[in-house]
């Protein structure tokens, strides 16, 4: 769902049921909300957020993407996703992910394409891909590596856990909590920016994300999702999604 308000265009993944999973539908409206950001000279700022109370973004559909075997198959969709979020992090106006719940696997890809996390105190957060026997498969780590320390960066991909979002803001994920009314609290953070002129903020957007606008980061942006589709046809991965759909079938 896209809404335009004062200057932010919000975009919410609508499918609480699912902990807001990520399916084709909601890659094909997220590129529309970023084709919005880019071509509407009213919106400021592109905020992404979650429906509900629970979740921001549980990552990629489980149940859809199961149907997808081989490696090809996995590689179109993760390569789909790639592309949207690629032009997420090089969008010539800021972005917010507002994580008001829980962010796994895609869902904390999303939220590193985005230039701000603000997040709810106690919302956790996990690069949990790991535990299901495949890598981030959206160039989520090669973002990640960009824009957090080495060291924790690594951890976080490694270690596969989550974390609560002031463990987050205390590592630089993160960059704000907040305990209530978060929606408000992120447009008093954005009025900052909203105040000024759309020619401003492209600029400075433009300045600060040419160094991704490279052929050597497209690389390795891509590497990545190919080693990702190439895990995913393995019997580990296929053994680790299958337990996580039986539990629900129970
Ligand atoms: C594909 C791209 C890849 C990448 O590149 O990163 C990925 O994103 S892989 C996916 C990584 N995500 C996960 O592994 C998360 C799986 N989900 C969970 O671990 C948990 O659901 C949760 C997110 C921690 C929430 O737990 P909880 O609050 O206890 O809710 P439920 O587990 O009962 O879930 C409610 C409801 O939602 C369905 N659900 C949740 N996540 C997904 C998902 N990723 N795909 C599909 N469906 C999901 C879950 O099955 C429940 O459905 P019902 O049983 O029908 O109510």
């Amino acid at each position: 769902m896209i809404e335009k308000q004062q200057g932010i265009a919000w975009f919410t993944i609508c499918r609480p049921t699912r902990r807001n999973a990520i399916d084709y539908t909601v890659m094909d409206e997220l590129h529309e909300a970023i084709e919005l950001a880019e071509q509407d000279d009213e919106v400021k700022v592109l905020v992404i957020t979650g429906a509900g109370e629970d979740a921001f973004c549980a990552g990629g559909d489980l149940q859809v993407f199961h149907q997808l075997k081989t490696k090809e198959e996995a590689y179109a969709m993760l390569a789909k996703m790639g592309n949207i979020l690629y032009r997420l992090l090089t969008l010539p106006k800021p972005t917010v992910a507002l994580i008001n719940g829980i962010a796994v696997g895609g869902g904390c890809e999303l939220a590193t394409a985005c230039d701000f996390r603000f997040a709810r105190a106690g919302a956790r957060l996990g690069f949990v891909q790991a535990n299901l026997a495949i890598t981030t498969g959206w160039g989520g780590a090669t973002m990640l590596f960009e824009k957090m320390a080495y060291d924790k960066a690594l951890h976080l991909l490694l270690q596969a856990q989550t974390i609560t979002a002031e463990e987050a803001e205390r590592i630089g994920f993160v960059h704000r909590t907040f305990h209530h009314s978060l929606r408000e609290q992120c447009e008093k953070e954005m009025s900052g920016y909203t105040n000024k002129s759309t020619h401003v903020l492209r600029a400075y957007k433009e300045a600060a994300t040419k160094r991704w606008k490279t052929e050597e980061f497209r690389r390795r942006f891509f590497a990545e999702i190919e080693q990702c589709a190439h895990l995913w046809e393995s019997e580990e991965h296929e053994q680790a999604v299958q337990s996580f759909l039986a539990k629900r079938n129970k």
